[in-house]
């Protein structure tokens, strides 16, 4: 589904500079991609076809050190998911993460804290875009989920079509934007209702709730839990049951279930920009947002 993404002028400002970087313009293999591997991506995203599954990419998220989703790295994944979705050889992506222990630790604080309307603005333009980019995709897109996954990366794993999590009591998942003194917005609230429902997600979202692996499961947030050294072929053998799928037959289906959660937002995008440029510019949750990044800031002592 072709989304209008505001970003054009903005995705060509950022990926001017590394564009220089050797191998890593797309199409071609990137350094260190080893030989005859044809993958592409840039910076902060690798994409590899999957040497044991034909038409099937692996896109590793590498912006340590936690995999935060800046406006740049929110950026090069739109690339990259364009790139696969317009790639017929591809009918699926398993989305992991490069960094240990981490799956994304959300939406990048930096982005929203200090900054001004115009810039909170286009941040968030980009976030909605990931998000529907994910949400609709023709493609199976597959969460094997390696690491911590709080709201936004949350947000990232509830997107995809099946989410496999690594048992690894310390990986949780979950919406806790309120133990930030903020708010999810309404889409990310619609995604967890569908996946886990009404009262559950009513709770988790009050309460800020981060799922560790069983309760995960459990409630539903997640599909399956495996030993952590299984996820990425636990993903792959999951691909290969949709796949099995008739294309055709399958993305009509995750069309008719997805887009009136997808349409909220779309009939009301820039409603929804400016409702977030308002909210986050509030002296109270700049404040929250302060007072968070502080606590982040001790507990490394
Ligand atoms: C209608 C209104 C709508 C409002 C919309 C609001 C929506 C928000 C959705 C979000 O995603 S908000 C972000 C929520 N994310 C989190 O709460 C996670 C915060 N991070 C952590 O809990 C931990 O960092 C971690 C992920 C568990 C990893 O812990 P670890 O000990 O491995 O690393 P740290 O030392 O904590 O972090 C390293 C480094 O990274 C910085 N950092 C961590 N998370 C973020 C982030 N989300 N954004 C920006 N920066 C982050 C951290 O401050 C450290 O930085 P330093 O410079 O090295 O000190």
């Amino acid at each position: 589904m072709a989304l209008t993404v505001g970003l054009r002028p903005l995705t060509r400002a950022l990926l001017r500079p590394w564009a220089r970087v050797p191998g890593a313009a797309l199409g071609r293999p990137a350094a260190g991609s080893g030989d005859g591997v044809r993958c592409f991506g840039s910076p902060r995203v690798l994409v590899e076809p999957d040497p044991a599954a034909v038409g099937v990419a692996v896109m590793k998220m590498r912006n340590p050190p936690v995999n935060s989703l800046s406006l740049e790295f929110l950026t090069e994944l739109l690339i990259s998911l364009e790139k696969l979705e317009n790639d017929k050889t591809f009918r699926g992506i398993i989305i992991t993460s490069d960094c240990p222990g981490i799956f994304s630790a959300g939406l990048d604080l930096l982005e929203m804290y200090g900054r001004d309307p115009a810039h909170c603005a286009e941040y968030w333009k980009a976030v909605q875009e990931l998000w529907l980019r994910v949400y609709l995709s023709n493609l199976v897109v597959i969460g094997a989920i390696n690491g911590i996954s709080p709201a936004g990366g949350c947000l990232l794993s509830l997107s995809c079509d099946y989410r496999v999590l690594a048992n690894n009591p310390k990986y949780a998942i979950g919406l806790n934007e309120t133990l930030l003194g903020i708010i999810a917005p309404f889409w990310f609230k619609d995604v967890l209702v569908n996946t886990i429902g009404h009262r559950a997600a009513e709770r988790a979202l009050q309460l800020g709730f981060l799922f560790p692996p069983s309760d995960a499961l459990q409630v539903g947030i997640v599909d399956q839990v495996v030993p952590e050294d299984q996820v990425q072929s636990t993903a792959r053998s999951v691909m290969a049951q949709w796949l099995a799928i008739p294309d055709h037959a399958r993305q009509l289906t995750k069309n008719l279930v997805r887009k009136p959660t997808a349409d909220r937002l779309l009939q009301q995008r820039d409603a929804d920009i400016q409702n977030f440029v308002r909210f986050i510019s509030r002296d109270s949750i700049q404040k929250s947002l302060h007072v968070y990044l502080e606590k982040l800031k001790q507990k490394k002592g």
